[in-house]
């Protein structure tokens, strides 16, 4: 049996010790005042047992982490029709980048770049009768927590200096890979980003990820074949233009967020949640990255 806890702690240990914590997202302002010297991580393993060290239970804005979430929504909602708005190959590019939606006229390369998150952010916006509303529903069902909810100040502050998703809504607009006003579905957008959660939330709604689809109550949100397609999809893309060396050195599907979260997990084994807020330069979290790397070469667990 592997001593999670003590695996845990010994992060914990090396991450308080680290000086250099990488940069906080200060283009979302309400961002920028987050204590870049936070960290916390949290792990639910296959028998429920959770195991948690360091800022656990402090709540932070998962940002990009939600675009699995909307993501496995659609799927329930229209199945396979999503793919014909979006492709799944890897960007290698930037999280924010534009040209290749140009390139390749209107398609975003990936659901988990941001282009693509709009995308299904507008199919959401189309399928649902209260967007916002069923969405956190959705997201409180999996994982059983109704005290998770979106933090409308930071849902205003990237509405203010979202000028890159401005730009690019507008771009899949005049590809007609837009159905709804620009403003309703980046309104949605900013809301599913600011969605606020502790590091033990996220791993209770991703739990279902390493599940088979099922969340902690055993109910099935998403078939073995929608899990393999967006596990597939988080370990190709989960990491923008990092995906590769995330692989190489955590060998995990998961997914991050500027809030400087990252979850991951291993399928039938545990799922995994850290926060520390200073990011590298690709836009992932510092601290993260380097803890989950600890965590898979000491237990010696991933999916290769
Ligand atoms: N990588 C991220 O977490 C980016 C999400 C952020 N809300 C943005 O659109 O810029």
């Amino acid at each position: 049996m592997i001593d999670f806890q003590s695996v845990l702690n010994a992060i914990n240990d090396d991450a308080s010790n680290v000086k250099e914590r990488g940069e906080i997202a200060d283009y979302i302002p309400q961002l920028a005042k987050i204590d870049v010297k936070h960290f916390g991580i949290h792990l639910i393993d296959s028998q429920q047992k959770n195991f948690s060290a360091g800022d656990s239970h402090e709540l932070f804005s998962i940002q990009s982490i939600s675009k699995v979430l909307t993501l496995s929504l659609a799927l329930n909602l229209i199945g396979e029709d999503v793919w014909k708005r979006v492709d799944v190959e890897p960007s290698g590019d930037p999280f924010n980048h534009l040209s290749l939606l140009e390139l390749e006229n209107g398609i975003p390369r990936n659901p988990l770049i941001n282009p693509g998150a709009i995308v299904i952010a507008d199919i959401l916006v189309s399928q649902l009768e209260h967007p916002k509303d069923d969405f956190l529903t959705f997201v409180r069902n999996i994982a059983n927590d109704d005290s998770i909810t979106y933090d409308e100040s930071v849902a205003i502050s990237e509405k203010e200096t979202g000028f890159r998703n401005f730009a690019a809504a507008n771009l899949l607009k005049s590809y007609d890979n837009l159905n709804n006003d620009v403003e309703v579905v980046l309104d949605f957008y900013f809301h599913q980003c600011s969605l606020s959660m502790s590091c033990e939330q996220l791993t209770h709604v991703f739990y279902m990820f390493m599940n088979h689809g099922k969340c902690r109550r055993n109910k099935a949100y998403l078939t073995l074949s929608q899990v393999k397609r967006i596990n597939a999809i988080m370990l190709t893309c989960g990491f923008y233009d990092e995906a590769g060396e995330f692989a190489f050195e955590v060998g995990l599907p998961g997914k991050s967020g500027v809030g400087g979260g990252i979850v991951a997990l291993l399928p039938n084994k545990f799922c995994v949640a850290t926060w520390s807020p200073g990011l590298n330069p690709k836009g992932n979290s510092k601290i993260g990255m380097l803890a989950l790397e600890k965590l898979t070469t000491e237990t010696e667990l991933s999916i290769f």
